[in-house]
C-alpha cells in the first residue's frame, strides 16, 4: 500500500511540469513501483514461483499464449517449484491433496475469484452472475438447492430414449464414413454434433439439429473453439486478464461492447434456440404445461417458487451454460477416451472389447438401419468395470477443463496445507496437478493405465477416487456431472462395440488447445467391427 501511495505521489509530482521526459520517467517509475508493490507487499514473498508472475498478471496471459498448445503449464511449474506456486501478485496454486480440504468445503467460506466474471452474460444491460460464475456464496446456495434436483439422472431418466435416438444418428453418420473406408473423420467434431444436440434435449427437450445437418450451426463450434480464430484466441487469453483491472476494462467490462450490445456468440446461440413459446406459456399459466423432465421444467418451477432467487433471465443462462461449455467438456472427455485407448498398447483395447462383448449384445448387422440398439445406462454404469477404469483414467490424465478453480481467502486469512495465507489471496488447485499426485496414483502418473484402478486395494482405490476431481469440488461440484457421465459411458460403450478406429496420423500426438475447456483435434479412419 505504502509503495502505491509513494508511487502515486511521485507520479503527480513529476507531472507538475510536464515534458516528454518527465512524463516518461513518471510512467516508468509508476510501473516499477507497481511491480515492486505487487511482488513485495502482498504477504506472499515466501512462496516460490516465476518472479515475473509475482509482479504482474500479464505473466498469466503470456503463459496462456505461449503454452496454448500444451497441457496446462501448472503441472511443470509444480514439478519445478513444489507444492505451492505463486502464479500472480495475489495468487497461489496448491498441489497437495491436503489443500483441497482447506479451500473448497463450504465452511471455509471461500468464494470464487473474479476470474469467473468472464463467464457472465454479454450484451445490452447489466452483466449478471450465473450459477457457475457467482461469487455470492449465499445466493449460490439458495439457487443451487432450487435448480439442482433437475440435473439428477432420476429426473432425466425419461430422456434416455431421446438420447439413444441421437446416438443412433451419430452412428448412422459414422456408418457412412465406415462404409467408404477411405473417408477421414474428424472424430471430436462429430462427437460435438452429438453433445450439442444432447445438451439441447437435456435442457429444452429439443436437439439443435447438428447431427441431422452434420455441420456447424451458426458457426458456434468454430466460434467457441479456442484458437480457431484470432478473435476467440484473443478472448481466451483475455479471460486470464480478468484478474487485472486493465483486462476487465478491455474485455470483460468493455463499455463499448456493452453500449453497442455486442452479444457473445454462445449467448446469441442460446437465445436463438430457446423455446420461447413454451417459456411464455408456462409462465402465463403455471402448472398447465406437460412435464418434459428437462432442465427448463426445473428452472421454470424454481422461478415460480422463488422469483427473487431464480429470475426469468436464468433460462438464458441455462442455455448458455448447457449449450456451450458443457457440450465441449463432454466432447473432450469422449474424444480423449477413444484417443487414449487406441493409442495405448493393444491389450487395453482387447480387454475392453472382451468385456463389452460379454455384456452387451452386438447388433446383427451394424450397417443396417438397426441403430436403436443402444446399451442402457443401467447396464453401462454397473456392469462394465474395465470401461469404468478406462474412463476414470481418461479423466485423471486429461481433464476436460484446463483452468485452476480459484477461490478467495476471506478476511482474516487461512491455513492451507500448513501455510499461513493472508486474506484476499486467490488460492486454487488444478485437476491436472492433483491427478498427478504420485503417492496416490503411483510413480507412472504420466502413463495411461486403466489397470491401476482395478489393482488398487479397496482403501487405496477409495483415496484415488476421492482425489479424482474432474467435476470440481464440494459446493461448486459440477451440477451436470451425472449427465456428463451418462453421455460418456453410453457413447463410449457403443462406439467401441461397433467400430475399429485407426488414427490418421499415428506418429503424431493429438493436437491439444488449452483453454478453459481443453480442445482436442485428431482424425481417424473407421471400419465396422467384424462379427
Ligand atoms: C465431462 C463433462 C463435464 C466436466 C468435466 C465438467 C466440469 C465442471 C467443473 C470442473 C466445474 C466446477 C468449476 C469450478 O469450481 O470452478 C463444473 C461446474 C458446473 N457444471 Fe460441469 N462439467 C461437465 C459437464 C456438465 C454438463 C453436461 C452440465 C449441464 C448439463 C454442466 C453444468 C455445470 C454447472 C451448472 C456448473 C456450476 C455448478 C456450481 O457452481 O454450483 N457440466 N463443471
Amino acid at each position: 500500500m505504502y509503495s502505491t501511495l509513494a508511487s502515486t505521489v511521485f507520479f503527480l509530482f513529476m507531472l507538475r511540469s510536464p515534458s516528454l521526459w518527465t512524463v516518461g520517467v513518471a510512467i516508468l517509475s509508476h510501473v516499477a513501483f507497481t511491480l515492486f508493490n505487487n511482488r513485495y507487499n502482498n504477504g506472499l514473498l515466501q512462496f516460490p514461483g516465476p518472479t515475473f508472475a509475482s509482479m504482474t498478471n500479464i505473466w498469466r496471459v503470456r503463459d496462456a499464449y505461449i503454452n496454448g498448445d500444451k497441457r496446462p503449464s501448472y503441472v511443470a511449474l509444480h514439478n519445478q517449484y513444489g507444492d505451492v506456486v505463486r502464479l500472480g501478485p495475489k495468487s497461489l496454486s496448491f498441489a497437495s491433496p491436503a489443500a483441497i480440504a482447506d479451500i473448497y468445503p463450504a465452511e471455509k467460506n471461500m468464494a470464487k475469484s473474479n476470474w469467473y466474471v468472464a463467464f457472465e452474460a454479454h450484451g445490452k444491460g447489466p452483466k449478471k452472475e450465473n450459477i457457475f460464475s457467482t461469487r455470492d456464496i449465499h445466493w449460490h446456495s439458495r439457487y443451487r438447492s432450487l435448480v439442482g434436483p433437475g440435473f439428477k439422472m432420476t429426473n432425466l431418466a425419461p430422456k434416455e430414449q431421446e438420447i439413444d435416438q441421437l446416438i443412433g444418428k451419430l452412428l448412422r453418420n459414422l456408418d457412412a464414413a465406415a462404409t467408404k473406408k477411405s473417408t477421414v473423420v474428424d472424430l471430436p467434431l462429430n462427437l460435438q454434433y452429438f453433445t450439442f444436440d444432447a445438451g439441447g434435449v437435456v435442457a429444452f427437450s429439443q436437439p439443435y439439429g447438428f447431427l441431422d445437418k452434420q455441420k456447424d450451426l451458426d458457426g458456434i463450434i468454430q466460434n467457441v473453439r479456442v484458437g480457431s480464430t484470432h478473435l476467440n484466441r484473443l478472448i481466451a487469453f483475455s479471460i486470464q486478464l480478468a484478474q487485472a483491472p486493465l483486462g476487465q476494462l478491455l474485455f470483460d467490462k468493455n463499455p463499448l461492447a456493452v453500449y453497442f450490445g455486442l452479444i457473445a456468440p454462445p449467448m446469441a446461440f442460446a437465445k436463438k434456440y430457446l423455446p420461447v413459446h413454451r417459456i411464455e406459456e408456462q409462465l402465463a399459466e403455471p402448472g398447465k404445461m406437460d412435464q418434459h423432465h428437462d432442465l427448463l421444467d426445473q428452472f421454470l418451477k424454481a422461478h415460480q417458487q422463488n422469483p427473487d432467487v431464480v429470475s426469468k433471465d436464468e433460462v438464458v443462462d441455462l442455455g448458455l451454460m448447457v449449450v456451450v461449455p458443457a457440450s465441449e467438456a463432454v466432447r473432450t472427455a469422449i474424444a480423449v477416451l477413444i484417443y487414449q485407448v487406441i493409442k495405448a498398447p493393444i491389450s487395453i483395447l482387447t480387454t475392453l472389447r472382451g468385456e463389452l462383448d460379454s455384456v452387451i449384445p452386438r447388433p446383427t448387422s451394424p450397417t443396417s438401419a438397426d441403430r436403436s440398439n443402444i446399451p442402457s445406462w443401467e447396464l453401462v454404469s454397473t456392469k462394465l468395470p474395465y470401461l469404468d477404469a478406462c474412463i476414470k483414467e481418461t479423466f485423471r490424465l486429461h481433464s476436460s477443463t484446463g483452468f485452476n478453480m480459484e477461490r478467495v481467502v476471506p478476511a482474516g486469512g487461512a491455513i492451507i496445507d500448513g501455510n499461513v495465507v493472508p486474506g484476499g489471496t486467490i488460492v486454487s488447485c488444478s485437476t491436472w496437478v492433483i491427478h498427478r499426485h504420485k503417492p496416490t496414483y503411483g510413480d507412472d502418473v504420466e502413463v495411461y493405465r486403466p489397470e491401476r484402478w482395478l489393482e488398487a486395494s479397496p482403501a487405496q482405490r477409495a483415496e484415488m477416487e476421492r482425489l479424482l476431481c474432474p467435476f470440481g469440488f464440494e459446493e461448486r461440484l459440477c451440477l451436470g456431472r451425472e449427465i456428463g457421465l451418462f453421455e460418456v459411458y453410453k457413447v463410449a460403450a457403443t462406439l467401441f462395440r461397433d467400430y475399429e478406429f485407426t488414427l490418421e496420423r499415428p506418429d503424431e500426438d493429438m493436437k491439444i488447445t488449452w483453454g478453459n475447456i481443453v480442445s482436442v483435434d485428431f482424425d481417424v479412419r473407421l471400419k465396422h467391427r467384424q462379427a
